[in-house]
């Protein structure tokens, strides 16, 4: 004995109906028993019908000849000449069902028991069409009356079974139609007076779950339109997948938590019997689809699954009168219950203090009307507050059984939504922790199952989002290395970077699904613009997971940024220096955001470009050592200059030439002045554990004041004017034996940048190119220093160390 039960797709049309068929009649432990849904659409459609002829809106019998016609179309195509039986049998079906409208259209009334026995129809018609059709294909086949089988109570609209009664019809009915096919209208049961009830929206599947377990099926399938129950919800999650083998308890956790695929009461009766429950795609049968048993075989999987309900809303009940008195708890759920409000979830804080229960959200007015009163009392004396409901959340929980062996789960949870600033409102795990439940904002649940679902079910790719400001000399190289190492990212890191938003200070480009990286040039120039506030707007509304501001400005308002955005827990990769060397107070303020918000703010390539001196700083006080002295030579552009000027071409051309291989800042001003070096050591020195200011560094400048006293054009013609100058402090230094270095020190609080003559043998006068070099001493490092060395600036070398941010805040 085999129990299939199809879905309204699957048989909304003739063509589907005859595939339904095919698969029942291919079934290999006959006898079957076909339990059908009503044609998709249909009974949304009658309660249309129902409720517009009771309110006395004509336009019922339009609706209702639509719906005929609908069901005449199917029945012509399935009937082999157009004139088999079946159109017959739907006008007749019609017939009746014109004659009650038009009752309810009299009434002007659509009690619950009359809105059951008008939904019937929609499965009456589908099964008696499918009972009709497989008899015509020459199938033993029998229509059996599904309100001659399943006994219910009189609650209309989601009438309760009785089990002993719904047996022996079933026996009954099985000892006098040894058929080997019966089809059966699905949701629909009779009361002990014969007066049609229903089970449930979705009670098609139930129904075939009683027929299953009244009769020792098998096996019960539940034919429909997806490959089985899946990972995640698919129009949520892309790569959610179904799951092929699920235990009992976690399909009832995940049907009751959002999975549409099984209405929630199907898996009891087939589980007391130990009944296996196979869904399957009608559409796709060769696929495995989920297979509900007993025991399934124990895999590495500890999560089988991420369920999403929304509509939800929080009651908190609070206050210090409920703590150690009992029977609190008990009237609070009496008062809900006698509303007749579903309670979908509970916590209780362990002092006693509150409770708070989430409940669908239609329901929040009437519950706190009923909760209020029923604590009126207290409420009054002010031993409780009024109960405080808060709207427009919804619940992400994990499911699987193997969760109960397996600690860190919840770390696991609650770290990957925090990390993705995802506020947890209310939580709840039962001692089974088959399920761990968390109540967020309806706004972030699509974010939430995506991060979710990478953290638990994907070992590779993990989707990162990158909206980048700036793609001048170095954003443009950082896209191209991106572009390159795509594949690499996601084989080998599993990480699947996708940059959102790429934009200049004149046009704006955006893709939620990733830009092409190969063509973004010629599609940036024909973007629209979009200022600042609206770009830091955009990250926060697209509330995509993973999400990183990457700055590759020189702009302080770029920079301005950061703390609303580290707020919401995006991380910040800047390359541009001004939020960590403008005053110290901001600086601490994003420190201490990107703490409280768990969000990375990195900023490697802010000193030496893609070296290692942050981190190694970094490393070193973390693991508490002290950083007494510092001397650097920080400035790619100067130590360039400085290299290659030997009188024999102008200083101003050197300089330029810095400009164009790209060392220098978009204002060349800024590294002649030391300016840049400043910032680099005030960075250094706060990293280091000072708070310093500007205005601690003392810069001795050696342009003379002229040269800076104008615009950038003015600068390097001034440069040229004063060549002298610049060939006098040459000539000075050779005639010393000894090199030009732009050095910034720094000891016991205080830092100074300037020009020196370093002598042959100074660890800092063999330093080529651009390069840059720091020596640390600390309280580990005396006599010894740590050096770190090597290239400074550049487009292509910042861009790596500003790709190397990213995958630190990727992976964090
Ligand atoms: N060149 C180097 O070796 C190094 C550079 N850096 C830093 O990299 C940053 C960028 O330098 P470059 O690429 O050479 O400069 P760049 O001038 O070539 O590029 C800057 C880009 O930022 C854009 N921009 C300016 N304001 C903007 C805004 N409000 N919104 C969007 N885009 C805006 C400009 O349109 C331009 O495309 C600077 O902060 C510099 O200090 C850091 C380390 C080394
Ligand atoms: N202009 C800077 C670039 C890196 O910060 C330099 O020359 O060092």
């Amino acid at each position: 004995m085999q129990v299939l039960k199809f879905g309204g797709t699957s048989v909304a049309s003739a063509e589907n109906i005859r595939k339904s068929i095919a698969i029942a009649a291919a079934a290999k432990q006959g006898p079957v028993i076909m339990v059908v849904s009503a044609l998709g659409g249909t009974t949304d459609a009658l309660i249309g019908i129902g409720r517009a002829a009771a309110t006395a809106d004509g336009a019922y019998r339009e609706t209702l000849n639509q719906l005929e016609e609908r069901h005449l179309g199917v029945a012509q195509e399935l009937s082999a000449d157009g004139q088999g039986p079946e159109s017959a049998l739907v006008r007749a079906q019609f017939e009746e069902l014109r004659q009650l409208c038009n009752g309810i259209f009299a009434l002007g009334e659509l009690s619950t028991r009359t809105l059951d026995k008008l939904m019937s129809y929609g499965e009456l018609l589908s099964s008696r069409l499918v009972a009709s059709v497989a008899a015509a294909q020459g199938l033993d086949a029998v229509w059996a009356d599904a309100r001659q089988l399943i006994r219910t109570n009189s609650r209309f609209g989601m009438a309760e079974v009785d089990m002993a009664v719904t047996e022996r019809l079933v026996a009954g009915f099985n000892a006098q139609h040894p058929a080997a096919m019966w089809v059966v209208p699905g949701f629909i049961g009779a009361d002990a007076q014969g007066v049609t009830t229903t089970l449930g929206r979705g009670g098609s599947d139930y129904t075939a779950a009683l027929l299953a377990a009244a009769l020792k099926a098998h096996v019960l399938e539940i034919w429909t339109d997806v490959s089985g129950m899946m990972t995640a919800d698919p129009r949520l999650v892309r790569s959610a997948r179904p799951i092929a083998r699920i235990s009992y308890q976690e399909a009832m956790e995940l049907s009751h938590f959002g999975a549409k695929v099984l209405y929630p009461p199907t898996i009891q009766p087939v589980m007391r019997r130990g009944i296996p429950l196979w869904i399957k795609n009608t559409f796709a049968p060769a696929d495995y689809g989920t297979l509900v048993e007993v025991e399934p075989p124990r895999t590495a999987a500890v999560v089988q699954g991420i369920s999403s309900i929304g509509n939800l809303a929080l009651l908190n009940l609070e206050g210090s009168g409920m703590v150690g008195v009992p029977g609190f708890s008990m009237r609070l759920f009496a008062a809900l219950a006698r509303e007749r409000i579903n309670v979908v979830l509970i916590t209780q804080s362990s002092s006693e203090h509150s409770i708070c229960v989430g409940v669908n959200e239609p329901d929040t007015t009437p519950a706190q009307v009923a909760v209020d009163q029923e604590f009126a009392v207290e409420i009054a004396a002010g031993r409780i507050e009024p109960l405080r409901p808060e709207r427009g959340l919804a619940i992400v929980a994990l499911v699987g059984e193997n969760m109960k062996d397996h600690p860190g789960i919840s770390g696991k949870l609650f770290g990957a939504l925090g990390q993705n600033g995802i506020n947890i409102r209310a939580t709840a795990q039962g001692a089974s922790e088959k399920n761990i439940s968390t109540v967020i904002r309806a706004a972030d649940v699509r974010k939430a199952v995506n991060v979710l679902h990478e953290a638990f079910f994907e070992a590779t790719g993990k989707q990162v989002n990158l909206f980048l400001l700036g793609p001048g000399n170095v954003g443009s190289k950082l896209l191209e290395q991106l572009a390159q190492q795509q594949r690499h990212l996601l084989e080998k890191l599993g990480l699947q970077l996708r940059v959102v938003a790429i934009a200049n200070s004149r046009h704006c480009l955006v893709n939620e699904a990733g830009l092409d990286l190969t063509t973004w040039p010629a599609e940036l120039g024909e973007a629209p613009p979009l200022p600042l506030a609206d770009f830091t707007q955009l990250i926060i509304d697209r509330n995509l997971r993973n999400s990183i501001l990457v700055d590759v400005t020189a702009d302080p308002a770029a920079a301005g940024c950061y703390a609303q955005l580290l707020e919401k827990s995006v991380a910040v990769v800047a390359c541009n220096k001004v939020a960590c060397s403008s005053d110290y107070a901001s600086y601490a303020r994003l420190k201490s955001l990107s703490k409280e918000f768990n969000a990375s703010f990195l900023f490697e390539t802010n000193v030496g470009a893609a070296l290692p001196i942050i981190g190694t700083l970094n490393d070193l006080t973390r693991s508490g050592d002290v950083v007494r002295r510092m001397e650097a030579v920080l400035s790619g552009t100067l130590n360039f200059v400085f290299n290659h000027y030997d009188g024999t071409r102008p200083f101003a051309e050197v300089v330029r030439q810095a400009q164009i291989e790209g060392y220098t800042e978009p204002d060349p001003r800024l590294d002649l002045s030391g300016s840049d070096v400043a910032r680099k050591i005030l960075i250094l020195a706060r990293e280091a554990g000072q708070a310093m200011e500007m205005s601690d560094i003392q810069i001795e400048p050696f342009l003379p004041p002229a040269c800076l006293a104008g615009d950038v054009a003015a600068f390097y013609s001034q440069m040229a004017a004063h060549e002298a100058h610049f060939r006098a402090l040459y000539d000075a230094a050779t005639a010393a034996g000894k090199r030009l270095k732009f050095v910034a020190r720094y000891a016991d609080g205080k830092a100074t940048v300037g020009l020196q003559q370093v002598a042959l043998g100074h660890d800092l006068y063999d330093l080529r190119g651009k390069d840059n070099v720091v020596l640390f001493y600390t309280d580990r490092y005396i006599a010894q220093p740590l050096v770190v060395k090597g290239a400074g600036a550049g487009a292509e070398v910042t861009a790596s160390g500003v790709f190397a941010d990213i995958i630190r805040a990727a992976r964090l």
